[in-house]
């Protein structure tokens, strides 16, 4: 009899469910996005409660729409964005407000006072980041400083902290597991990346007590059980919630990245490509980080990552903002409609740029415009700005790591965009290898929750279920790439440190 693996995959823009079956395959899948609150230049929010909301019901659609008997549901994984960060009581299970997401920049300030008083150092050794506003810690500690009687109440401890798979996996158990797994709590800045455990030196430095945080847990582990009485979720009372990574490391995971110098780079709101390294952090000397990516049977595992803040996002900026595409295929028809750019550049610094320059008052901006620029032009070069986004961090990982990137792997939601991943191929000088299932984000919670529960027995089993659909070879002649790419670094050099106080 078949069995079913459900994955959770909230991310920044929509919440996502997706059950496969023991060949990898998809059997249905749920989809619903949720509100982007803006509530300030440079900050961004979501309803903690639309994100369960959401995420609870695509769990239930995409158990009715498989017409299975939900007792064949081996398992369930969880992935989430991650550093997004939510505080709730820990007796009503009720946020205490907005979580603040990891794209936003309000603790900007703080990150420069804590830079200042040379903490820098300390956070890379022990946790393998660097200081920036992207993390969860200067996030819990702005909502502890911020919101009328949050400290008092962690104090007393009364509240729970946590990413997004915390919140998930609470609700789901009906409060009964506060967990986090150790690939988002390796995101937080506060958690020691070489013993697994939380950094008491740094969250004294940050002001924020131990009792507020989740206890860490490697990535396929029985977190807990789902609840008997969550509404629209009855019939999967029961089901084992044992696998859970952030979304990075998951994709990494479901991309089949098994060996050392392995690498993939996701295409969603973000770009983030990471490497793995094996079983010893990295230091980089090139503007990356080192994560936790996973920990299985005791062996950890860990990455080397670029992140980039804005990528698919700037594609939803021209339809939602500029109004000059009313879908993301379009995006790709009109770029595809002229032969370049016409020497147009966008560096979509919306947030400020995460690797490898790490520039909280970078902000966006478009250079090059003619009067013969067209929008099909600046569509072109919103696709081209992610492609140069990407080689940004290729060519950061090729200086740390041991040995340079051979393929990239992709996926997420952009990676279906062909000239998009041509230009890529053509920019990188390597072979841009494109899944059959681009859902491999999903599919790597999946896999760590099916590894748990004994529906794959090993690693091998979950690589042989990865099929290439396209793999993109350079084209263009690599003398204009490199020019181009010389074009787009005097881009950047234009929107770096624009704004120059606090956010
Ligand atoms: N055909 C397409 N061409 C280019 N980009 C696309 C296309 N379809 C979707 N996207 C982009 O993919 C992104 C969504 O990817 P997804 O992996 O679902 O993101 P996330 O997990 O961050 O919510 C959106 O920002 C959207 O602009
Ligand atoms: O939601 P995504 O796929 O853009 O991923 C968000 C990242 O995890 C943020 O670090």
């Amino acid at each position: 009899m078949e069995t079913y693996i459900a994955a959770l995959d909230q991310g920044t823009t929509s919440s996502r469910a997706i059950l496969f079956n023991r060949a990898g395959e998809i059997v249905s899948r749920a989809q619903h996005p949720f509100r982007q609150i803006y509530p300030q230049p440079g900050w961004v929010e979501h309803d903690p409660l639309e994100i369960w909301a959401t995420e609870k019901r695509a769990l239930a659609e995409v158990v009715g729409a498989a017409h299975i008997d939900p007792k064949r549901i081996a398992a369930l994984g969880i992935t989430n964005q991650r550093e997004t960060t939510i505080l709730w009581d820990r007796s009503t299970g009720q946020p205490v407000c907005n979580a603040i997401v990891w794209q936003c920049r309000r603790t900007a300030s703080l990150c420069d006072t804590l830079k200042a008083d040379g903490l820098g150092p300390l956070v890379a050794e022990r946790t393998g980041l660097l200081i920036d506003a992207y993390f969860s810690g200067t996030k819990i500690r702005w909502l502890l400083d911020h919101v009328p009687g949050a400290r008092e109440r962690a104090e007393r401890g009364e509240l729970c902290a946590g990413t997004v798979d915390s919140w998930l996996i609470w609700n789901l158990t009906g409060g009964a597991a506060h967990v986090t797994d150790y690939s988002n709590a390796s995101r937080t800045m506060l958690f020691n990346i070489h013993t697994l455990q939380w950094d008491e030196a740094l969250c004294r430095a940050l002001g924020i007590p131990a009792s507020l945080l989740p206890e860490p847990l490697p990535n396929c582990h029985l977190y807990g059980r789902v609840a008997p009485d969550i509404p629209g979720l009855e019939d999967l009372a029961g089901i084992p919630i044992c696998g859970s990574a952030g979304d990075q490391p998951a994709a990494l995971f479901g991309q089949a990245c098994f060996t050392p110098g392995q690498a993939k780079n996701t295409y969603g709101t973000g770009c983030f490509t990471l490497m793995n390294v094996g079983g010893e952090p990295v230091a980089s000397q090139s503007g990356l980080v080192t994560s936790v990516a996973w920990s299985l049977g005791g062996e950890t595992t860990y990455a080397l990552e670029g992140s980039v803040f804005n990528a698919g996002s700037t594609i939803q900026w021209l339809r939602d903002e500029l109004g000059l595409i009313s879908s993301a295929p379009e995006c790709d028809r009109l770029a595809e409609s002229v032969p370049d750019a016409g020497g147009v550049y966008v560096v979509p610094a919306f947030t400020g740029l995460g690797a490898p320059y790490w520039d909280m008052y970078a902000r966006g901006t478009i250079v090059g415009l003619t009067r013969g620029t067209t929008k099909a032009h600046i569509a072109r070069a919103v696709l081209d700005a992610i492609a140069f986004q990407v080689t940004d961090l290729v060519q950061a990982m090729n200086a740390d790591a041991p040995c340079p990137i051979t393929t990239l792997r992709v996926d997420g939601g952009a990676s279906v965009s062909d000239i998009m991943m041509q230009t890529q191929a053509d920019l990188l000088r390597l072979p841009v290898d494109r899944p059959a299932q681009v859902e491999t984000t999903a599919f790597g919670a999946a896999a760590l929750a099916g590894l748990a529960a004994g529906v794959w027995g090993s690693l091998e089993e979950v690589a042989a279920l990865r099929r290439s659909q396209h793999v993109f070879l350079p084209q263009r002649p690599q003398a204009a790439c490199e020019a181009q790419y010389r074009l787009w670094r005097r881009a950047v050099d234009r929107a770096l440190r624009w704004i120059e106080n606090d956010v």
